[in-house]
């Protein structure tokens, strides 16, 4: 066990055969909890702040609304952000979005007149037929901060682009459920009857009782391809139906399938047993073209497939010829690959198919709930709080982001304050953060700690923008390799850390004294009373509160230096919140940490500079 005692008299026990090394770019599987309220220092500090340094107009409360157009854009209306609603939304969404935003409710906009609109706002919302590319975030330059998705495919939304320009995604996963699976019933039964052929047959006042004879749906054995909420929902009511239910999904729990009484079974199994074949996956590289020739071929013969998923995972010829075959009886389609398909399109008007134009979310009720969802999720993320539904940022419980508040604060201030110790031109390539604490491992989530240590560095030296989405991205692409190593402490974890650690490998200082022992710049700070506090420079013990700014000296210690540099900083009327000085011993070398609240001018700081036993000084601003 080592021991090391600072000259302050903070007593540290390290265990090294505890020390857990963290992958620099770790990625924790996304679970969707309640809302999250990012702590207000926080906030304003992570997305908020973020949000106003570079453009964001902050948020207000002003009840008038007033279009994108430019010239309306007046004082007041600038107070607030503007929403781009690209797509019919819900009278309740719109409700509480014009309640906080300027709301522009521009449909159909072609690529070129959005990309034109989207420099003008800080949020968009789109349901389906609007896509996001990558286009449409260089064309925002930066001030599109909030896509909102109101519903659950996101397939339309570039994502990676979302995330390298910082843009929060968020959508509304739950509202349109029930209204999709639903829909699914509908599609089964009618396909099964030949209600839409039979409808039109009769409007064309002919009366086929022979042409029109269908299948039963009881007894017969439905695969719901893909057990998430729809595919869950489609299930429970085909049973009610009296179907033998199997499921198919790699990721879901047996369990929950057992429970409403469905067999989870291999994708080879489900299509060659199934009568009714009903697909509830998402759209994703691997889900793609997932129903092909070599699929269709698999399937029992006289298979009916419906889906209300998405087109892209049919391959759409492969069907027809399937069709043709008789290998697959009917098929009823929700989704296309291309939206709204081609007028001559075989598939649509082929004998066998019925089609409805993507309706598997529209019903009044899905429609008023997604809005409603959205608009919260929107809004929240543009007053600085992270939505439960964010799909490309990790999510952090509430709880755990407050107890973590203060940490985060100081995690943002030491990177700040490690990177201005850099001397310039030396480049910084590679830092480690160490997190002292006396939790267990997988009681200690530092996603955000060490997207602020990123914000925090990066920041002062670029132009770039940091948060929570783009944190990882952004290190990356600059070249940056963070890694993270876990102390654990003993004693019991009342706080979820004892200290943070940043250290910047492989540079000059433009202050000697914070290059540890190890040849690193080295600060580390810690939480005190709430109040983040720089605990460590180099190899020297300070205590100095984080809440302005922060002079650095080294000095031979000796009797008035304090005094001296007071003065100094009392001529220029600029307040000193906390002073401290940590030394290796009494009259050898030390350094004085001065915690300012006022940023002192140039001439102050050339008085100190002079003072004759200083012998180095760097003033860094938090
Ligand atoms: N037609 C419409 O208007 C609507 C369409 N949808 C679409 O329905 C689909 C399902 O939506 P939700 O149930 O809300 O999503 P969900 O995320 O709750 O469920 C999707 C399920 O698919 C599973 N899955 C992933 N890859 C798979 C694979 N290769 N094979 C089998 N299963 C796989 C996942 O494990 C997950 O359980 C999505 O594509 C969504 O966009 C949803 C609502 C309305
Ligand atoms: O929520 C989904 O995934 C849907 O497909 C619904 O799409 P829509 O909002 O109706 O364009």
């Amino acid at each position: 066990m080592a021991m090391e005692m600072g000259s302050l008299g903070t007593l540290r026990c390290t265990n090294p055969h505890r020390i857990q090394s963290l992958s620099p770019f770790k990625s924790v599987p996304y679970t969707p909890k309640s809302p999250l309220q990012l702590p207000p220092r926080f906030s304003s500090a992570f997305l908020g702040q973020t949000l106003q340094n570079k453009s964001l107009i902050p948020f207000k409360n002003v009840s008038r609304f007033r279009s994108l157009s430019p010239r309306a854009v007046a004082s007041d209306v600038q107070a607030k952000p503007t929403v781009l609603v690209a797509e019919k939304l819900g009278e309740g969404g719109l409700e509480l979005l014009r309640s906080e935003a300027n709301v522009d409710c521009s449909y159909n906009l072609s690529q070129e007149e959005l990309c034109t609109k989207i420099s003008l706002c800080d949020a968009l919302i789109v349901r389906s037929g609007t896509k996001v590319t990558r286009e449409v975030f260089e064309s925002s330059r930066g001030r599109l901060k909030v896509v909102g998705r109101a519903g659950v495919g996101i397939d339309n939304v570039d994502l990676q682009a979302a995330t390298e320009f910082g843009c929060l995604v968020v959508n509304a996963p739950t509202a349109n459920t029930v209204a999709a699976a639903e829909h699914g019933i509908a599609l089964i039964a009618s396909m099964a009857r030949n209600v839409p052929q039979a409808s039109a047959s009769m409007k064309a006042g002919k009366w086929q009782r022979n042409k029109f004879v269908g299948v039963s749906l009881v007894g017969k054995t439905l695969a719901v391809m893909g057990f998430g909420k729809v595919g869950t929902e489609v299930a429970r009511r085909a049973k009610g139906l009296g179907m033998h239910v199997i499921a198919h999904d790699p990721y879901a729990p047996a369990d929950r399938a057992r429970a409403i009484g469905v067999d989870l079974v291999s994708f080879e199994e489900a299509i060659t047993v199934a009568d009714f074949i009903s697909l509830h996956m998402p759209l994703t590289p691997s889900t793609e073209k997932i129903f092909n020739d070599e699929t269709f071929a698999k399937m029992k013969k006289g298979a009916r497939i419906v889906n209300v998923a998405r087109g892209g995972v049919i391959d759409e010829d492969a069907l027809v010829k399937a069709l043709d075959a008789g290998i697959v009886a009917q098929a009823a389609l929700d989704v296309f690959t291309v939206e709204p398909p081609e007028k001559d399109s075989k598939l649509v008007n082929h004998e066998k198919v019925i089609v409805t134009p993507h309706l598997g979310a529209s019903t009044m009720e899905a429609q008023e709930g997604v809005a409603v969802e959205i608009a919260e999720a929107v809004v929240g993320a543009l007053k600085g709080e992270l939505a439960a539904t964010a799909v490309n940022a990790p999510m952090v419980p509430a709880e755990v982001l407050s107890e973590l508040a203060p940490f985060i604060t100081l995690a943002e201030k030491l990177g700040r304050l490690a990177v201005q110790l850099v001397a310039g031109g030396s480049g910084v390539k590679s830092v480690k953060v160490t997190y002292s604490s006396a939790r267990a491992g997988d009681d200690l989530d530092t996603r955000v700690l060490r997207a602020m240590i990123t914000k925090g560095i990066i920041e002062p030296i670029s132009s770039a923008f940091v948060n929570l989405v783009n944190a990882d991205f952004i290190a990356r692409q600059r070249g940056l390799r963070l890694s993270e190593e876990r102390i654990l402490l003993d004693g019991s974890p009342q706080e979820p850390l004892e200290s943070i650690q940043v250290q910047i490998a492989d540079v000059e200082s433009k202050f000697a004294s914070a290059i540890s022992e190890s040849g690193d710049i080295k600060v580390e700070g810690k939480v005190k009373g709430g109040i983040p506090h720089l605990s460590k420079v180099g190899a020297f013990s300070v205590d100095v509160s984080l809440e302005g700014s922060v002079i650095l000296c080294r000095q031979t210690d000796q009797p008035g230096m304090i005094g001296t540099v007071g003065n100094i900083l009392g001529e220029e009327n600029v307040n000193v919140n906390f002073m401290s000085v940590g030394r290796i011993a009494p009259r050898k070398k030390a350094v004085m940490a001065i915690g300012v609240d006022e940023e002192p001018s140039k001439g102050a700081l050339k008085k100190i500079g002079d003072v004759p036993a200083i012998e180095e000084f760097v003033y860094l601003k938090l």
